[in-house]
């Protein structure tokens, strides 16, 4: 495969857009809102709590590039002196220092300055602790409330038999992990079109020329070392064609998981979110926040949907634009894609969120996302509003500007979209909304050669210590 027919199937999708009759034409909304409109929604979010609309970041305001202060994604110290508790480019200027200088501190006249920046990291280091302490806790109860519903799904005494949760959820029709392409085919996991894709993508790569002239016969991976990431999967772009569609720019969508699956999805996290409300778990405040897959003993679906479908499908559509291969890649077949790293989780939208538990927000904010890559699976059920609203790429010209927005996926349709893409959740107005959200990093490539502030605030060509022309 090379770039010529990678670019073959960008001008495909591109082209299907303009020429047929969008299957999902319902969902494709390109109506104009001014950039100031955006912002304000902005702020109005800020006011409201969880559920309103916020997400899981500092409050921080859009502001256009011609700023000619950089405020560092909005924590900036007005007076300018030293001080690496408020002003993050301090702390870190302080911690490149370290790393390159071997006498760094020695060069700070007042040991009053030192002990400003032990402060500020000591801060960081219980921050961390505190974080750690509590991620410790909350896995330990929600192994525990998953236990507790399966215990009641099956009438076992799970706490008695002291069964270990691996062994329990071994042959559980949604817990338990598909092995093989039979399995994964009879349990109805992913909807027929993207299990053929994958399917026949996978079977036919065996009989690769490249494969042949080496002599070799290759195996069919099985989806456990796929899922495992033992085995590499490659997506025929042929195929993807018919597939995919661009909603706009940058942002594809395709029929990703069947209707059977992402209802007995919705059902398991209804009733644990139910369960999590009773005396001994409403602590762990489950279902009233995301809900991570990982920590449900679901991370095997992240795991198919990272593998089986994201880290293939982003070398064909995002390898340039979010630098995930070399740029002088010719070769996308014998490539692979340097996304390393997954977390999924359910996002859950009601028009009354505060009452309705399982669903903690009606809307979202606009942001982007601290991945490279984001998939966004709608789940269902039926619900009215809570569209997906693009605003262009941070860092490019178009950022703040509204782009389009997918409007009411059917259930079990994917999105997939750059991370820096910002994007907002608009009210859902009725019913009630869930959606799988997988977002992907590249910690061996693109997050190995720029500093988080250069990547978060997406500095093009950024000419910061951090990058590689430095180092
Ligand atoms: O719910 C959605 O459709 C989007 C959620 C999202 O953007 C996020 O969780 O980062
Ligand atoms: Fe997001």
């Amino acid at each position: 495969m090379n770039m010529l027919k990678s670019c073959f199937f960008y001008c495909a999708v591109l082209t299907k857009r303009n020429t047929r009759a969008h299957p999902m034409s319902s969902m494709a909304n390109f109506s104009k809102q001014s950039m100031k409109e955006s912002m304000s929604m902005d702020i109005d979010a800020e006011q409201n709590a969880i559920g309103g609309g916020s997400i899981n970041e500092k409050p921080r305001f859009y502001q256009p590039n011609d700023n000619p202060i950089d405020s560092g994604g909005g924590r900036c110290n007005i007076d300018n002196t030293w001080n690496p508790s408020d002003n993050l480019s301090h702390m870190l200027h302080a911690l490149a220092g370290i790393d390159r200088y071997p006498n760094y501190l020695s060069r700070f006249r007042q040991l009053s300055d030192i002990d400003l920046l032990e402060k500020a990291l000591e801060t960081r280091l219980s921050e961390v602790r505190r974080q750690r302490s509590e991620i410790v806790q909350r896995r330990a109860g929600i192994r525990q409330l998953v236990r507790r519903h399966i215990s009641s799904e099956r009438e076992v005494d799970v706490e008695k038999e002291n069964c270990d949760c691996a062994e329990l959820w071994c042959d559980h029709p949604l817990l338990s992990t598909p092995k093989t392409w039979i399995e994964l085919r009879e349990r109805k996991v992913l909807l027929d079109q993207a299990f053929k894709v994958a399917y026949t993508s996978t079977a036919s790569r065996r009989n690769t020329r490249k494969a042949k002239s080496r002599k070799q016969t290759l195996s069919l991976p099985t989806v456990e070392d796929i899922i495992n990431g033992k085995a590499q999967v490659y997506l025929d772009p042929s195929l993807l064609e018919d597939w995919m569609n661009q909603e706009m720019y940058d942002v594809y969508s395709f029929p990703l998981l069947s209707n059977e699956f992402c209802s007995l999805l919705r059902k398991t996290l209804r009733e644990l979110s139910a369960l999590a409300e009773s005396d001994e778990f409403s602590h762990l405040q489950f279902g009233r926040r995301p809900i991570d897959l990982d920590t449900i003993g679901l991370g095997w679906v992240t795991d198919l949907v990272f593998h089986m479908f994201i880290q293939p499908m982003s070398l064909h559509l995002f390898a340039k634009t979010e630098k995930l291969a070399e740029e002088d890649i010719v070769d996308l077949e014998s490539s692979s894609s340097t996304l390393d790293w997954r977390q999924g989780y359910v996002a859950g939208y009601s028009e009354d969120p505060k009452g309705y538990i399982g669903a903690q927000r009606h809307r979202l904010v606009p942001h982007t996302d601290d991945s490279e890559v984001t998939l966004n699976c709608c789940l269902g059920d039926e619900f009215e509003g809570g569209s997906v609203e693009f605003y262009g790429l941070r860092g490019t010209p178009e950022e703040g500007q509204f782009i389009g927005s997918v409007d009411r996926p059917n259930v079990g349709t994917a999105v997939i979209h750059s991370g820096r893409n910002l994007h907002a959740v608009s009210n859902v107005l009725s019913g009630d909304r869930y959606a799988l959200i997988v977002w992907s990093r590249s910690w061996s490539h693109v997050r190995s050669s720029t500093c988080p502030c250069c990547w978060l605030n997406r500095r093009q060509d950024s000419t910061c210590i951090c990058s590689k022309r430095w180092n």
